[in-house]
């Protein structure tokens, strides 16, 4: 994520064959129907309107409904999650391609800015990753700071992140009903939660070389999603310690918890440590959102899930608390934030 600073981690981990099976679980698509385009007319005339809509006009993207007209019937126009997905794709990667001065102006070290330009090098020498990161709940609040251009950016990365968002809401609701905490377990603070995009975008891999995109780290939220258009995550299997490569199936979601979930669930769900590493056929494109409570609210072992024998293992903490530990003292860090959370 960038969001635990790279080289965080000390511990060197062998590679592992490509074969290896991923040990997280993937969804292959997104659920229907998904957030659509904006109000008036259907953006997509090609795209076949097949429900009378049941929202009332205007529908936006935000609330994930599009209103349009077809001969003298109103409908609401469905993208499918597939095309969704290779739009958003789509959409970064040309934003990745704009001259240097235009991403430039989104350039900036203040990891509280809504809209953050930069490069993250493993070595020191050769950035290996170029990154945008943005937030993207509530949409109506963000999107106005995301990139103008290329011209679809807005639109379709906000389908993407709302499309994303509702899948990161329904797994939250399975994983907790799994902790015994019940579905709507702090449903509030979830549905008020804060997304955070972070699309990334890595050269393809040198000629005779192994090259890290992205050092070992694990994101800070209670779930990300992650979608690459090609293979290059790995997943740190903590009982052998070794890499697990994530197989990448074109329209496949990748989802792994963070930090927050190993502290609400008092360590019995373990944050997933990975990395990028480059892909040698093709540069890559990958888009991780990450979901969490919103800025201030703290995350703190659920209760339900103390007792003698289990005592609570984690401080509590909110996402702004995080990144004022990423500011502080950012160089002579040698503890995650997760470890100094710890009791
Ligand atoms: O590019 C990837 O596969 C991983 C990206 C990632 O871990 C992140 O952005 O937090
Ligand atoms: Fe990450």
């Amino acid at each position: 994520s960038g969001l635990v600073p790279s080289g965080d981690r000390t511990v060197q981990h062998r590679r592992v064959a490509t074969t290896q099976p991923s040990p997280v679980r993937k969804i292959s698509a997104l659920p229907t129907p998904l957030a659509t385009s904006a109000a008036g007319a259907c953006s997509t005339p090609s795209i076949s309107c097949h429900r009378r809509c049941s929202s009332p006009p205007p529908c936006s993207l935000i609330t994930g409904a599009c209103c349009c007209w077809r001969g003298d019937k109103r409908g609401c126009c469905l993208f499918s999650s597939q095309s969704v997905m290779d739009r958003a794709v789509e959409a970064a990667s040309e934003f990745f391609k704009l001259p240097s001065e235009t991403k430039q102006e989104f350039a900036s070290d203040d990891i509280r800015r809504p809209v953050r330009y930069g490069t993250s090098s493993k070595d020191g020498t050769r950035p290996s990753r170029t990154f945008l990161k943005h937030y993207a709940h509530p949409l109506s609040e963000w999107m106005k700071y995301w990139p103008e251009k290329p011209p679809t950016y807005r639109e379709d990365m906000g389908k993407f992140s709302a499309g994303v968002r509702r899948v990161a809401l329904e797994l939250m609701e399975a994983i907790l009903e799994g902790l015994g905490l019940g579905k709507h377990y702090q449903h509030e603070e979830f549905e008020n939660g804060l997304q955070l995009l972070q699309v990334n975008c890595y050269p393809k891999e040198p000629e005779g070389e192994s090259a890290i995109g992205l050092a070992p780290h694990s994101d800070h939220g209670f779930l990300t999603i992650l979608l690459a258009s090609c293979p290059g995550l790995e997943v740190l299997d903590r009982s052998s310690d070794t890499w697990r490569v994530v197989q990448q199936p074109r329209h496949a979601l990748h989802v792994h918890v963070g930090d927050c979930m190993e502290v609400l669930s008092n360590g019995r769900v373990k944050t997933a440590v990975h990395r990028a590493v480059l892909n040698h056929g093709e540069a890559r494109i990958s888009m991780a959102s990450i979901h969490s409570f919103a800025m201030h609210e703290k995350v703190s072992v659920a209760k339900e899930l103390v007792d003698e024998q289990d005592p609570e293992k984690y401080k509590e903490s909110s996402f702004s608390d995080f990144l004022d530990y990423l500011m502080s003292n950012a160089d002579k860090k040698r503890m995650s934030f997760l470890e100094s959370l710890r009791t």
